[in-house]
């Protein structure tokens, strides 16, 4: 869908931000470029709809070289999302979203109606539509960046650094957000970022360039995070890359153990063991109850120690890891799609499972 061929860009002061580059982005998928600040990432994304041309390669999309292309058409198909979401702050948050749609020449009433439909499906609520940019926070104006960019359903879209400006917490919700909604559009969406963490969440596939515009990797997260091509990008992905790379391992195998529990507003059993999980009334965790804590009566929230994260079964053994090391308990609490108990993990069975698929692995690739 998109194609960089022999791609080199100098600009007029001689600085060569990208050096006879050659990729391939699959349809349908987000593909990340990532690198250090300078190493050409944004140059790269912008000669895809032309608001750079290379100084020699081709930059293909969809089989058509974009340079016979005329800019104004070729930017119908493509959406473009960039940092602080770049809306026009004189214009409500709805005629934001509505802009392109009226470029096209739909009514006022078609185009508003669209750009409605749209900041629902971003998870906007409907009223936010008749406020101003400024009235929004960081993470809504970066979702209304993201629906004005698919108001005219594009089938590409190019996304520069969209999540930086906002807070960590905020910046998850969104890149989540994008995920569930990549999951539904199927665009073909080349997102740029200097952050390896969010390159490897997002991307089916990542590009690692590094600096003077080279291609450094091009590899699913996996081997990116499994097999670094050079020191470049072993010290670029991050020396807990190990523990990263749990991300991408599934824990179905994994063994959900039970563990003793208590209602909150129950009496505790009489012979308790170390740890005890305490449930509210719909069987959701809500903290750890220690064996030395004296209780008088029915469990209260002040007799319970906070739980740590909790592992949804069948998500990433990272998760599973996580559980346990964050739980007071040593115990990772498994919980089901709805946040209900299931059990517990312990670090042994998670080590156990790793070790068991380091083994699988040798064996498969040792003839
Ligand atoms: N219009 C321009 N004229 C001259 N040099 C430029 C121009 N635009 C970018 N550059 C240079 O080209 C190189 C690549 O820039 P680019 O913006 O593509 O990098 P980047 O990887 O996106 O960086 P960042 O993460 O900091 O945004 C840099 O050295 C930059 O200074």
């Amino acid at each position: 869908m998109i194609e960089f061929e022999s791609v080199r860009k100098e600009y007029a002061n001689g600085t060569v931000a990208v050096q006879e580059l050659s990729l391939s982005v699959q349809p349908g998928t987000i593909t990340v470029l990532v690198g250090p600040s300078g190493c050409g990432k944004t140059t790269l994304l912008r000669m895809v709809n032309r608001m750079i041309d290379p100084s020699s390669g081709v930059v293909r999309v969809d089989g058509a070289d974009v340079r016979d292309s005329d800019p104004a058409q070729l930017r119908r198909g493509i959406g473009y999302v960039i940092q602080q979401a770049g809306l026009f702050p004189h214009r409500t948050v709805l005629d934001n979203v509505a802009t392109v749609p009226l470029l096209f020449g739909w009514s006022k009433t078609k185009a508003r109606s669209r750009a409605s439909e749209l900041l629902e499906l971003v998870g906007l609520p409907a009223d936010l539509g008749q406020r101003y940019p400024v009235q929004l926070s960081g993470g809504q104006q970066q979702r209304v960046g993201v629906a004005r960019a698919l108001a005219a359903d594009p089938p590409v879209l190019l996304m520069d650094e969209p999540f930086s400006a906002v807070d960590p917490i905020v910046r998850e919700g969104l890149q989540d957000e994008l995920l569930r909604l990549q999951d539904e559009l199927d665009k073909t969406v080349l997102f740029v970022t200097h952050d390896i963490d969010e390159a490897v969440k997002l991307g089916e596939k990542v590009a690692v360039l590094r600096q003077g515009g080279h291609l450094a990797q091009y590899a699913a997260p996996d081997d990116l995070l499994a097999e670094p091509a050079d020191d470049f990008v072993t010290s670029f992905v991050g020396r807990d890359r190990g523990y990263r790379r749990l991300s991408f391992v599934e824990s179905d195998e994994v063994r959900v153990e039970a563990v003793d529990t208590v209602r909150l507003g129950d009496s505790p059993p009489t012979a308790r063991q170390s740890w005890t999980l305490v449930l509210d009334a719909n069987d959701r965790p809500r903290g750890w109850l220690r064996q030395e804590t004296t209780v008088d009566g029915p469990v209260a929230e002040t007799d319970l120690m906070a739980g740590g994260s909790l592992h949804r079964r069948g998500g990433p053994l990272r998760g599973a890891l996580d559980a346990v090391l964050s739980a007071p308990s040593g115990l990772g609490v498994v919980v089901d799609d709805d946040g209900h108990h299931l059990g517990v993990v312990t670090a042994r069975e998670v080590f156990d499972l790793i070790e068991h698929r380091r083994a699988v692995a040798h064996e498969s690739s040792t003839p």
